[in-house]
């Protein structure tokens, strides 16, 4: 690229996303040489059904630009058009009529294109439907399943054959899940509700599926069945079965006492040493949980969690973290690479599946390669990097000499609760935008080290992330060298 003339684009930027765009080269009045790029962006805003110019620069992130024109794309509800092009200047030259919008690219549009516009388009659609009648059933469902608590979970159905763990797994003893008194609801998330149990005078937890939700339970149950998932990072499996009264599908796990990373970050300042337990524990699982391992005979597969978030991460009472809720984790076979998933019609669905903060922009953009799947490995190191600033941010050794700020989810700050895809896609994909690192953290030893391993997670080149196993080296180093 160096022996080729810098390529030239039309500049023209909005207001609010003008930062991310300077930077892709120099600007002369409506001119900009690209410094890293040989493409061209013009990004269109539909107002009323008409165009209006959002933002014409050099691109930040494509690489590749076959097309010579700036041909139409259309994207997130059709609220925004986007075209990427590779000749100088071309992304001044766009026409667009309503019949375009109609008949979206159906001269130029290879299959693959299609896939992805049914992909992205259709297929929240389809969720959304899905979602409302489940919403209907479920609330039915939990109102039962609560007027129920202090019923026991009755013994397990056996035709529903479902507490054969595999061979390589302790045998669950029917008789352990069979008797459980449900105390309290815990939590409730969008698929299953968790009560606190109580089982021969210890607790537990039970995450309780209505029947309706099996896949979902399936899977979740098949990722803590998986050989070798024991570890103090993943919270611990005890069993799973069916209420054959209801027919809801349920898992038993262990209680973790302080419940959601999320809630006690809310509650809960932190000094140095108990953050540096939490990101420590947190990434030694997710470490553990990509790991592709082999031991005497037994193999665990790498598996990816795609719904990494500080609602998915608990923390037991000595202040540990243990990620739980696997209902969206893929697993990955590795005989050869790259990464084969085993469960490709997850990965469709992933930009739906995920909490939407924590979603990298790679998912928001709707631009990975599907026949790779090490982008979900490193979608979760995106997550991972989030989460890590989110404790952080609640360290109060990290603020010395002001306060310690309320618990705020990443890009809460900037985008306001309940962001919308839309927004949060403009400012982390086309914006490249993360969450701020308080300036004063510079002044801290290890400041410039936590700088470095959040942007080095966050990167908008998904190749360039560490791994998890990295992040704890990086850990484990930060605070060795704290200690010295
Ligand atoms: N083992 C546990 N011990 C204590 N609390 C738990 C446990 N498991 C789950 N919870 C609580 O229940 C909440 C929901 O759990 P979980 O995320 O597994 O449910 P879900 O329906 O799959 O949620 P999501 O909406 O994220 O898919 C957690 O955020 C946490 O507060």
């Amino acid at each position: 690229q160096s022996s080729l003339p810098k390529r030239q684009c039309v500049f023209q930027v909005s207001h609010k996303n003008s930062g991310g765009y300077l930077s892709a080269g120099n600007v002369s009045g409506s001119l900009q040489l690209c410094e890293n790029t040989r493409c061209c962006i013009a990004i269109y805003r539909m107002i009323n059904d008409q165009p209006q110019v959002d933002t014409l620069a050099c691109g930040k992130v494509e690489t590749f630009c076959p097309d010579a024109t700036c041909k139409v794309q259309l994207r997130l509800k059709n609220r925004f058009i986007r075209c990427v092009c590779g000749t100088d200047l071309c992304n001044g030259n766009f026409t667009w009529t309503p019949d375009s919008e109609q008949h979206p690219l159906t001269d130029s549009i290879s299959a693959a294109d299609i896939l992805k516009i049914v992909v992205l388009v259709m297929f929240p659609i389809l969720v959304f439907a899905l979602a409302a009648k489940w919403i209907y059933f479920y609330k039915k469902k939990a109102k039962a399943i609560s007027q129920d608590r202090e019923k026991n979970l009755q013994s397990v159905d056996p035709d529903d054959n479902i507490l054969q763990p595999c061979s390589c797994q302790p045998k669950t003893p029917a008789s352990y899940i069979t008797n459980i008194e449900l105390q309290q609801v815990v939590g409730q998330g969008h698929f299953a509700t968790v009560f606190k149990g109580n089982y021969k005078d210890a607790a537990v937890a039970v995450k309780v599926y209505p029947a309706g939700w099996k896949d979902k339970f399936t899977t979740e149950k098949d990722i803590y069945e998986l050989p070798l998932m024991r570890h103090a990072g993943i919270v611990h499996f005890l069993g799973a079965g069916r209420n054959p009264s209801d027919r809801s599908w349920f898992v038993v796990l262990e209680f973790a006492e302080h419940g959601s990373l999320h809630s006690f970050l809310c509650e809960n300042p932190l000094s140095w040493m108990q953050a540096q337990d939490m990101c420590l524990s947190l990434s030694q699982g997710l470490s553990y949980l990509h790991s592709d391992l082999h031991s005497s005979g037994v193999h665990k597969p790498a598996v990816a969690h795609r719904d990494l978030s500080s609602f998915n991460v608990l923390v037991r009472t000595d202040g540990t973290c243990a990620l739980c809720d696997f209902g969206c984790s893929t697993v990955l076979r590795s005989c050869s690479r790259p990464w084969v998933m085993k469960q490709t019609k997850n990965t469709m669905g992933y930009a739906q599946l995920g909490t939407h903060y924590y979603m990298s922009p790679e998912i928001l953009e709707g631009s990975v390669n599907l026949n790779n799947s090490s982008f979900l490995l490193q979608a979760d190191i995106y997550a991972l990097s989030l989460i890590l600033w989110e404790i952080w941010m609640r360290c109060s050794d990290l603020f010395q000499g002001g306060a310690v700020p309320q618990h705020l989810l990443p890009y809460e700050l900037e985008l306001e609760a309940n962001v919308t895809l839309e927004r949060l896609f403009l400012y982390v994909c086309e914006m490249d935008r993360r969450p701020s690192i308080p300036e004063s953290w510079e002044l801290l030893p290890q400041g410039s080290a936590m700088k470095q391993l959040l942007t080095e997670c966050w990167d908008r080149d998904t190749d360039a992330r560490l791994t998890a196993h990295c992040v704890v080296d990086r850990l484990v180093s930060l605070q060795a060298d704290l200690s010295l």
